[in-house]
């Protein structure tokens, strides 16, 4: 059981560093599940020991689909981190969600198909519980960070999670706007999914930077259009993240919610029936109740 909150960080789409951090190193950290999207950077911030990890690589080399996100979360697990705080780019689905929004997100649709879902699989089945895929503790904090700022914080919002990377079609943006989905973008599945499944609570902040392509009144997304908003947000990003560090100071124990002790109702697969090689993968994963 994790003693003292280590931050994870995962930035997005034009984040691709932290400022304000102090003992900086950046660390290639190796995973059984393969290269994380870049070296982790380990540092202080506001006294509170974080690891930053730039989703899609320095540079932004890697697209959605690419980014392997076990090896990525398995590796801030290696590192210790016990939050994750993930900073995304995204599409509003609804008028009152301007550009310049952030979002709390707090719900899923999970419409990607073509990735690596889980650290479980044949010799080792597990079923976590994802109805409340987002730490109520760790979103507590980033609210209450974002509280006396000039960022303006929607708390709750349904992030649809396409596959990418093409950009959604009008039917498609018109379908997530008839499911009451509030933002669109390609990232936090199965991120999120990986985090629960590895006892690391997970919180995201949605930056909406376009209106997807469904608003009459405003040209379809580009590329440019989103990071020229966003390099206008990267700064109340890492404001709030500055924020949110030194609160973690206050998690004493584990999380109540039980994101930190999710695989205690989810392993299925009997002692003698599970596959060596596999828990050998699972050691940081899943070494708190397989070693047991
Ligand atoms: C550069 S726009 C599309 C790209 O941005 C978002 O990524 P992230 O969540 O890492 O900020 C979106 O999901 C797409 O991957
Ligand atoms: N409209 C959009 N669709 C998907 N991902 C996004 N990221 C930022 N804007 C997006």
């Amino acid at each position: 059981m994790p003693s003292s909150p280590v931050l994870g960080i995962i930035g997005g789409s034009g984040l691709y560093q932290i400022d304000g951090l102090t003992d900086v190193s950046w660390r290639k950290v190796s995973s059984p599940f393969g290269e994380p999207s870049d070296a982790l950077c380990f540092g202080t911030l506001e006294g509170q020991p974080v690891v930053f990890l730039p989703r899609h690589g320095r540079g932004h080399r890697i697209p959605p689909s690419e980014l392997n996100f076990r090896a990525n979360i398995d590796a801030l697990k290696r590192s210790g981190v016990t939050d994750i705080l993930s900073l995304s780019a995204v599409g509003s689905l609804r008028e009152d969600l301007p550009p310049g929004t952030f979002v709390l997100v707090d719900q899923f649709i999970d419409r990607t198909f073509a990735r690596q879902k889980s650290f479980f699989g044949t010799g080792c089945v597990a079923h976590v519980s994802m109805a409340r895929p987002v730490c109520a503790r760790l979103g507590e904090a980033v609210a209450k960070a974002a509280e006396g700022t000039n960022i303006s914080l929607r708390r709750g919002g349904t992030y649809l999670v396409m596959e990418g990377p093409q950009f959604s079609s009008l039917a498609e943006s018109e379908l997530y706007r008839s499911w009451k989905c509030d933002v669109i973008g390609m990232t936090n599945m199965p991120e999120a999914k990986l985090a629960r499944e590895a006892e690391i609570c997970y919180a995201s902040v949605a930056m909406v930077t376009d209106f997807d392509c469904w608003h009459p009144g405003h040209d379809d997304v580009t590329v440019q259009q989103i990071l020229s908003v966003l390099h206008g947000n990267a700064g109340l990003a890492r404001a709030l993240v500055k924020r949110v560090a030194p609160l973690l100071s206050g998690h004493a124990g584990p999380c109540r919610h039980g994101c930190q002790t999710s695989l205690d109702t989810a392993l299925i697969t009997a002692p003698e029936a599970r596959d060596p090689a596999l828990l050998q993968l699972l050691d940081a994963v899943a070494g708190r109740v397989l070693r047991r």
